[in-house]
């Protein structure tokens, strides 16, 4: 797992050799200390080396071995070796070093990175702090505000900003080894007590305790309830007044309350889930390693309205050229505009130059013809959108992927408007799809595991997580949100408010509450497809309010907000007023509280006092066990995708690590007993009443998250 050789006569060469990104796994660890030593006894040699097999340093420690009972030499006294060593001691750093990665790095005497690298100290999105002496190491050698942004957030940063920081002393665009080799050799014998980082004073900060405190105050604002940002802003404050060694302490103290906590397992957990979704497969039993995905080099978008726009962005970012279509001169000229601005955008905060030469704009629908891919973002509206698909089958050269960026219409119908339905899936991005990372990629009856194969790697290379999952209403994430915003409507009924809904809601960590965000993307739009459903009725100032329709209750609030011309921010009016349309900052508003008041008067409903707990448990066990009778169904193929879903589409907390992982923190047995709960106290709640899946696990025994997938298979044999 770590080679030692020897070159160019007197330099020890250690090669960490883990594959394929060369973790510190306990035999890597032990191979590394082995081979240091042998290099330090080794009369012969002069100076070490230490660099990654395959072109990549090191990905820090092995996250998988993380648990009560870590085997194997512990990391810090590892390190400690390397920077107290009478030789000295170059990285030659390329691919990634990261984490514990980094941290051995900075034990080194010398740092010489491939100008390609990315480096960072994430271990803060895992739920930890850079536990190898990171955060007493870096803020010494690069200063106190550099090391609290880079350590608080995690970043990754190029090898030129590394350099400018100080991070590395020499950047190369050549042979990295060579490089560090040649280094490592003109600086044979020289003395290295400067070179060891631990010997240096933190770099003096005059204004320290405001540089702390706003910090602070940031870190609680960005990462609201999570713990491992303030403990890193902690850490790094000891290596800020305090001598090496007791820094070292505190920032193991503060490991130590992390590495155990139930918010680094749940990170941790999302960090494989959000690798596990990649692995996709289809209840045909296709699935991501059977089935090849084919080349998109031209890609066309029709429709350019908000989300066309950030589609058109997304893939030119990611180096796809594009036709862009919109039928209407005005709005294709707005969106030309509109894109071209937010590209220019993009390149001023990356640094690399805008891709508007990758985009062709018309008005003609025949611009599509030789495309290999189109991405159809028309209005939500079925008739529009199936012809729509009839006139792509037509114009599109053979074998061209049709996609839908529908959110809540049926795949097989538009499918069934083409030639070729199997070459129909849906690619439902999330507003602004220029910046949310998520995608569901719908695939229909007919849908080839090539179509989804070719959606799943361009979203990728989009930069997004892509998610595959089946034709049901809504998919994945909307299906969900259903019986979420019900209850949240139900629990206004019966006493609550919306500030007090969303208060609990945003404690427990969600971005906004659901009025907040209902008033943010639009009441209108769930009104229409109530309406087309069926369900949304004029209700009236007087008269009969029906409860019951379609044989289940229906709260018609949201409906009666819409009669008033109350959309939400856009009219300025919703849940909360905004003081003018378009505003965004939500005050109460006595207009809606008279109107519940009324309203359960109407009815005769007594309200009643509702506490957080009961808002969480309805509005979140209800989501859960919509996403419990999705698996169940099959429409999603495991509980990793349904949280991935979650947490990068609709605000779930990281840190609780999405809907499934969040239930079987609780307990399921827990989970089901409140549904239950619930369940008699509403029959005519069925979204409440609990799913098989729960209930076969709960009599399993609760297995973690990662065996679900066993007795999902079981139950769908039997269906
Ligand atoms: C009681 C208290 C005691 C506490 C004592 C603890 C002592 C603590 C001392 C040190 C602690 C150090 C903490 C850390 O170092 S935590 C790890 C920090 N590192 C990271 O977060 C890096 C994570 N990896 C990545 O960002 C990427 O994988 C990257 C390296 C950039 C490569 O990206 P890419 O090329 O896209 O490849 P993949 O992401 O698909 O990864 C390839 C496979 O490798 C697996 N992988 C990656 N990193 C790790 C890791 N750190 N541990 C385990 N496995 C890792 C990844 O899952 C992929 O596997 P698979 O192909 O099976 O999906």
């Amino acid at each position: 797992m770590a080679q030692l050789s020897y070159v160019s006569g007197s330099v020890g060469l250690i090669t960490l050799q883990n594959p394929p990104v060369n973790v510190l796994s306990a035999a890597t660890r032990q191979g590394i200390m082995e081979s240091m030593k042998k290099a330090l006894n080794d009369p012969k040699v002069k100076s070490v080396v230490i660099c990654g097999q395959n072109g990549v340093f090191c990905a820090g420690a092995d996250i998988k071995e993380f648990g009560p009972n870590i085997s194997g030499p512990s990391i810090v006294p590892l390190i400690y070796d390397i920077e107290v060593a009478n030789k000295p001691v170059v990285a030659a750093i390329e691919g990634s070093a990261l984490g514990g990665g980094l941290e051995l790095a900075l034990t080194c005497h010398y740092r010489i990175a491939h100008s390609k690298t990315r480096l960072g100290l994430p271990e803060v999105t895992l739920g930890l702090l850079p536990g190898a002496g990171g955060t007493q190491l870096l803020p010494r050698l690069i200063g106190i505000p550099a090391s609290l942004e880079l350590i608080t957030t995690g970043r990754h940063i190029t090898a030129a900003e590394a350099l400018q920081l100080g991070l590395v002393d020499h950047v190369t665009q050549s042979d990295t080894v060579d490089s560090a080799v040649k280094f490592a050799l003109s600086v044979e014998g020289e003395p290295l007590d400067s070179r060891r980082i631990s010997k240096r004073p933190c770099p003096h900060l005059p204004d320290l305790d405001a540089v702390f405190e706003a910090v602070m105050q940031k870190v609680r604002q960005k990462f609201y309830g999570a713990i491992a940002p303030i403990a890193c802003v902690q850490a790094v404050r000891a290596a800020a007044t305090l001598p090496f060694s007791e820094g070292m302490k505190r920032e193991q103290q503060l490991m130590s309350t992390l590495f155990t906590s139930g918010q680094a397992r749940a990170l941790q957990y999302s960090f494989f889930a959000q690798r596990a979704v990649g692995r996709w497969s289809m209840p045909s039993g296709a699935s991501w390693n059977t089935s090849k995905a084919r080349p998109v080099h031209r890609a066309a978008v029709l429709g350019l309205g908000t989300m066309g726009r950030g589609i058109t962005v997304a893939l030119a970012q990611a180096g796809v050229s594009v036709v862009a279509v919109e039928i209407q001169e005005k709005q294709l000229n707005e969106a030309r505009e509109h894109v071209y601005a937010t590209l220019e955008r993009g390149a001023q905060q990356s640094g690399v130059s805008p891709s508007c030469a990758n985009i062709t704009y018309s008005h003609d629908i025949q611009a599509v013809a030789d495309v290999d891919l189109v991405i159809e973002a028309v209005l939500e509206d079925l008739s529009l959108k199936e012809k729509v698909f009839q006139q792509l089958s037509a114009i599109c050269k053979p074998g061209t992927l049709l996609c839908s960026n529908t959110s809540s219409l049926d795949l097989n119908c538009l499918a069934s408007q083409t030639k070729n339905p199997e070459l129909v899936v849906g690619m439902h991005f999330f507003a602004p799809a220029h910046v949310m990372k998520l995608l569901e990629v719908v695939y229909g009856s007919k849908s080839s595991p090539e179509a989804v194969a070719t959606a799943m790697q361009l979203g990728k290379k989009m930069g997004k997580i892509s998610v595959a999952v089946g034709n049901c209403r809504g998919f994945v994430g909307n299906r969900m949100l259903k019986p979420y915003i019900e209850q949240s409507y139900f629990l206004l009924e019966e006493g609550a408010t919306p500030e007090l809904v969303d208060k609990a809601l945003e404690e427990f960590g969600f971005p906004m509450g659901v009025f907040r965000m209902s008033d943010l993307s639009g009441l209108d739009v769930g009104w229409r497809v109530r309406k087309e459903d069926g369900l949304a009725e004029p209700v009236g100032t007087s008269g009969q309010i029906t409860r019951l329709r379609g044989g289940r209750r229906y709260s018609p609030l949201g409906d009666i907000l819409c009669e008033h011309g109350r959309f939400g921010q856009k009219t300025g009016l919703g849940w909360y007023q905004y003081g003018r349309p378009g505003g965004r900052v939500a005050k109460s508003d006595p207009w809606v509280f008279n109107l519940l008041e009324e309203y359960r008067a109407r009815l005769g409903l007594t309200a009643r006092p509702i506490d957080q707990q009961e808002v969480l448990e309805r509005c979140l066990y209800s989501l859960i066990n919509e996403g419990l009778c999705i698996l169940e169904e099959g429409f999603a193929s495991s509980p990793e995708d349904i949280d991935v879903i979650y947490v990068f589409g609709y605000g779930w907390p990281k840190h609780r690590g999405g809907p499934m992982f969040y239930a079987s923190m609780v307990g399921l047995a827990t989970v089901l007993e409140r549904l239950d709960h619930y369940y008699r106290s509403n029959p005519d709640v069925p979204s409440l009443k609990p799913c098989k899946l729960l209930r076969q696990l709960v009599a399993s025994g609760s297995p973690p998250v990662h065996k679900w997938k066993e007795i999902t298979k079981k139950i769908q044999n039997r269906l």
